[in-house]
């Protein structure tokens, strides 16, 4: 496709989505605003973007595609700047805010006015933020959920995947309060556990100086997300709270349950509820990238001697395999157990297995 696409917000998804917009439509201009002239800046330098606008309206007046990518409560206040700008008639405006309701509600203002407004979430991405993050790759295989308006055009939203066809994301079609339902059970709730779990860790780390030297392998595992944008996670909290105050509710009864079986210390009850969730954990669809992207991550059991570590990556480096991050699971503090290493792709892992079985005794796992 040919044209010009401005994306508001030069973060981690906007960095993401133009390069994923650049590798597939070479012909286009991207241009880009951000609040923080930082981050334009980096954008521009990192070639993200084509070009920087000064500010909304000149970046807004000739583009065919509208991407805003800030925080959801930005978002809101961007949709209501667009509509007092003279846009192209035929533009469309997309979002990829986490929630879905508040922001559809507010661009009925834009629809009022004749333009399109499709909101989007692409259901990728990680804790970290800013263009320095973005990655072409983000999106692959994730879900992209679509929440058009009845009136909005088939020919429209099919323009929009068009445009964002470099994502090789998957797109799913849903209702902006069905939307907000799903995504606050399977992301941001989650995020208010791993949230509270730190917290928890924090004050009791006051008394008990070893605690943050203790906390490795399964407390970094179901707490990385704590460490997430806070002022995204806050206006994504204010955006969907209903929902997660419900959700909150049935937390607390769920704990109360838990709080009953050690109580009464019933083991038979306490290894059916770990054999429960063990079994629908299991059970979730391995190759699918949800809400929390999972990496595609080689366990290496390796034995504890110095240099097995560089040993180990440069088997990879001699096989021109690259990986996106590597760490130890520790059994016993200071004694390497096993080597976590993530990969971008599926057949990068696989390869990276090959590669690995093949120089040494090894054994590797996919984890689950
Ligand atoms: N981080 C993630 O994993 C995901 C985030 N999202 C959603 O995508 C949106 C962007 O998130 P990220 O890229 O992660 O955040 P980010 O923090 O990396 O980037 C957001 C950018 O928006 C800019 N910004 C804020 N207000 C602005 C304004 N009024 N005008 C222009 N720029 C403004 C900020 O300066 C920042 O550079 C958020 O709505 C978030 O909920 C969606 C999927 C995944
Ligand atoms: O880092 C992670 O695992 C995330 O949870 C990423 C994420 C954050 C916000 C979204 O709306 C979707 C995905």
């Amino acid at each position: 496709m040919n044209g010009r696409v401005f994306v508001i917000g030069l973060g981690l998804i906007g960095g993401s989505l133009a390069l994923c917009i650049k590798k597939q439509h070479k012909e286009v201009t991207i241009k880009g605003f951000d609040i923080n002239r930082e981050q334009a800046r980096l954008a521009k330098m990192l070639g993200v973007i084509d070009e920087a606008a000064e500010n909304i309206p000149e970046g807004a007046k000739d583009a065919d595609l509208i991407i805003i990518s800030a925080p959801v409560n930005d978002t809101k206040s961007i949709i209501q700047a667009l509509s007092n700008l003279p846009l192209k008639p035929e533009v469309i405006v997309t979002d990829t805010g986490s929630t879905k309701v508040t922001i559809v509600n507010t661009a009925s203002i834009l629809r009022k006015q004749g333009i399109t407004f499709i909101g989007g979430h692409p259901m990728a991405g990680s804790h970290k933020s800013g263009v320095s993050a973005a990655k072409e790759i983000l999106f692959e295989n994730a879900f992209y959920l679509l929440t058009p308006d009845d009136n909005v055009e088939a020919v429209k939203v099919e323009r929009l995947k068009e445009w964002l066809k470099g994502t090789n994301a998957k797109f799913l079609t849903i209702a902006p309060s069905n939307h907000d339902y799903l995504t606050g059970i399977v992301s941001h709730f989650p995020h208010i556990i791993a949230a509270s779990i730190v917290r928890q860790t924090e004050k009791l780390s006051e008394s008990e100086h070893l605690i943050p030297r203790l906390a490795a392998g399964g407390f970094r595992d179901i707490t990385r997300i704590a460490s997430s944008s806070p002022k995204m996670w806050k206006d994504i909290l204010l955006h969907n709270r209903e929902v997660l105050i419900e959700l909150l509710s049935q937390w607390q009864d769920e704990m109360n349950g838990v709080k009953d079986l050690l109580e009464t210390g019933n083991g038979e009850e306490i290894l059916d509820y770990f054999s429960q969730a063990k079994r629908f954990r299991d059970g979730l669809p391995q190759k699918e990238k949800g809400a929390i992207p999972s990496f595609y991550d080689l366990y290496v059991d390796v034995p504890d001697y110095p240099g097995v570590v560089s040993e180990v990556t440069g088997y990879l480096a001699q096989e021109k395999i690259s990986i996106t991050n590597i760490r130890i699971l520790e059994t016993r503090e200071d004694i390497i157990g096993v080597l976590v290493i993530s990969f971008q792709t599926e057949e990068d892992r696989e390869r990276a297995e090959k590669c690995i079985l093949s120089y040494t005794s090894f054994s590797t796992s996919y984890g689950s």
